[in-house]
């Protein structure tokens, strides 16, 4: 029943109650009272009927932290503890299911988890998401808080607030979730938990008594944990008795049974067999299979409104269930939930195969691990040393990273990675330019693209808010790292009498390769780092070519600052006099901006006898050796009459850097 409360419509008391329990529809088939009856984790775990579950006895919740405090092993303490894995075995890391995250002791794909808790006689469903700490997946972050209702924040107890602690705070502030402060990892002998306990009650304004002080390695006090998530994460905020509204927060591929969507039941039911529609493509589809993550698929034929788990309804590709849309009953169209802005790559690389035959291959690989990673762009792209290929957009170096070693794990792919760049802009003064590319303002990701200074305004570059977190005896290196990189200060906060926190404005450009490696070097490993997206700022910038006798190299054609030229130009010179095989004839090699030769290097005379090592008379084998030589030579690109073989060009495009 629904009353006028003052002007606004809002349920009875009655109706409000009726709301917050299962729809009738669902519990009918129960005994009277049953959903009240006290069952045990292991009928749950055989066969778990989730409409047991009403909306006020689930938790939602992520566990958000610095990288490397702890999150992974205390999520598998939870796992422990509520019974979903075996406590005998040896857990380690049972929600990074990648290899690489195996490897690297890093999370790089949130997992979701469903737990059943028994806390003073109430079965209670929580629903776990642990997500990467590291900032190249903060976008995974913030999706998967979108899924939640609150976090648990765990700060390392010798390390204290770092960074990301704070990125990932204000990710779960700006999202209004409860926030229970955990300090982890008490068991170390330089842990000062008293010391972090003030650190969070002065950055984040949490009353230090509302830490919980745990060691997730040995188990210590994470019950406490449970119970906190039960009495101070509320219920989510849904109603059962409408029409299902589902967001998709997540989405994987499988080769055999297509998408597999996680979802996060906003209003309704959904069963197997439902006739559904995606808000975004209007397409509709059968549900196949609907379940929990227990941590493994586990099929539940329902998912009520408050719950979280999985759907496959035979979805093709992962831009059928794109992360963000809404899913809702066919003949029963819903308001689309808000969704997510779409992930924006921050730095993006050339890649390519070894060898051109692979170029299939390698399509193939790109393709499928780009179903599982849709954050990653695509274009194709030719260079004329290397190749057809494709110049791939990543959230960040890391994410590069994972997704070179993915597709050389998962797909055995070899592959070329060039140099990543940043997404410069262009404002186009030139009307045949605006009328070529139908807009005034450009992205310019290759630079072979890059339009001279008469046809445009002006030139833009990326920037981005970095936070650093150090002790205080590094502060003077520390500031003047980020002035050499200009970057332009914002403001410093002491964290405690020790710590300091620096907010800088940084190009893009100047911490995309090295600042994180000199950063950690300049204070012994003890400063972290953090950026968000801030936007664009004018830039001088200015087109550099390499030049071999004369004659330019196009694909060592780059885009620099202005100020920085000469320092790139060099490097790029001497990287390639290392590289170049000498040839029968001298070789100057030149960095020039415009008509102007700003470095040089010269590579000497000389002639390459393959025979010199081959004593003897034995023919068969002389001629193995050069015809080996003359495969070899296939592979040369020719510049004027200059040589270069393919290895010359990965040395100098792997290398090169930026500043
Ligand atoms: N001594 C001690 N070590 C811990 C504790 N909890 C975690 N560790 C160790 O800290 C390291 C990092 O732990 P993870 O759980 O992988 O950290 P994470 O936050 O999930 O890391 P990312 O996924 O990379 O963000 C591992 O070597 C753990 O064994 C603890 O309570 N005490």
């Amino acid at each position: 029943m629904w009353t006028l409360v003052g002007r606004t419509l809002a349920p009875s008391a009655a109706g409000a109650a009726r709301l917050l329990s299962p729809c009738p529809r669902h519990v009918a088939a129960l005994e009277p009272g049953a959903t009240r009856r006290p069952f045990g984790t292991a009928e749950l775990k055989e066969k778990p009927d989730m409409s047991r579950f009403p909306v006020e006895d689930i938790r939602n919740f992520s566990i958000i932290a610095h990288v490397d405090h702890g999150k992974s092993t205390l999520a598998d303490r939870l796992l422990e503890l509520t019974g979903t894995i075996d406590k005998t075995k040896k857990n380690h890391q049972v929600l990074d299911k990648l290899q690489v995250e195996r490897e690297r002791g890093i999370t790089v794909k949130a997992q979701t988890a469903t737990l059943f808790y028994s806390f003073e006689g109430k079965q209670y469903l929580l629903n776990l998401i642990d997500t990467p700490g590291h900032v190249d997946f903060s976008y995974e972050v913030s999706r998967s808080l979108s899924a939640c209702q609150g976090v648990l924040l765990v700060v390392d107890a010798n390390e204290g607030i770092q960074a990301q602690t704070v990125a990932n705070f204000f990710l779960a502030f700006e999202a209004q979730l409860s926030v229970i402060p955990v300090i982890n990892k008490i068991d170390l002998k330089n842990a000062d938990p008293e010391r972090v306990e003030k650190q969070i009650e002065k950055v984040f304004d949490i009353p230090s008594d509302e830490c919980i002080k745990i060691s997730a390695k040995l188990g210590t006090n994470v019950d406490s944990v449970l119970q906190a998530v039960i009495k101070r994460i509320p219920p989510p905020k849904v109603y059962r008795e409408k029409p299902l509204r589902a967001l998709v927060f997540d989405s994987t591929f499988d080769q055999y049974r297509g998408v597999i969507a996680n979802i996060a039941l906003f209003g309704g039911v959904v069963s197997k067999g439902d006739k559904i529609v995606s808000a975004h493509t209007k397409k509709t589809y059968e549900v196949n299979e609907v379940g929990i993550l227990n941590p493994n698929e586990q099929s539940t034929h329902k998912l009520y409104a408050g719950q979280v788990g999985f759907l496959i309804a035979g979805m093709k590709d992962v831009t059928e269930a794109q992360i963000g849309d809404t899913l809702y009953l066919h003949n029963h169209p819903v308001e689309p939930l808000p969704g997510f802005k779409s992930a924006k790559p921050m730095v993006f690389a050339g890649v390519y195969p070894v060898d051109q035959s692979e170029y299939n291959n390698l399509k193939g690989a790109i393709e499928k691990l780009t179903l599982n990673d849709s954050s990653v762009t695509v274009h194709r792209d030719s260079s004329l040393a290397l190749g057809a290929g494709w110049r791939l957009g990543f959230l960040g170096l890391l994410h590069m990273e994972v997704f070179n070693q993915r597709l050389e794990q998962e797909y055995n792919a070899s592959v070329i990675l060039t140099t990543p760049t940043v997404p410069y802009k262009a404002v186009l003064s030139s009307a045949r330019l605006i009328k070529e590319y139908k807009e005034k303002e450009i992205t310019i990701i290759n630079p072979a693209q890059f339009p001279d200074k008469s046809k445009v305004t002006e030139y833009l570059e990326p920037v981005v808010l970095g936070t650093v977190v150090t002790p205080t005896e590094y502060t003077g290196k520390i500031m003047a790292l980020c002035q050499e990189r200009r970057a332009t200060q914002e403001n410093m906060i002491f964290i405690d009498e020790n710590r300091v926190m620096l907010k800088y404005i940084f190009p893009l450009n100047e911490i995309v390769v090295d600042f994180y490696d000199t950063l950690k070097s300049l204070s012994s490993g003890y400063a972290s780092f953090d950026y968000e997206d801030a936007g664009y700022q004018t830039v001088e910038l200015t087109k550099m070519d390499i030049l071999l006798n004369g004659n330019i190299v196009e694909e060592l054609v780059t885009v620099v600052h202005k100020e920085k030229a000469y320092t790139v130009g060099k490097t790029i010179c001497e990287r390639l006099k290392d590289s170049l095989p000498r040839q029968l004839f001298e070789i100057a090699i030149q960095a020039a901006v415009g008509s102007k030769v700003i470095a040089r290097e010269t590579v000497k005379a000389y002639r390459k006898n393959v025979l010199a090592k081959c004593y003897g008379g034995d023919i068969t084998r002389k001629m193995k050796l050069l015809k080996r030589q003359t495969e070899g030579k296939k592979k040369l690109r020719k510049i004027g009459n200059i040589e270069i073989p393919k290895d010359a060009f990965i040395k100098v495009l792997k290398t090169q850097p930026n500043k």
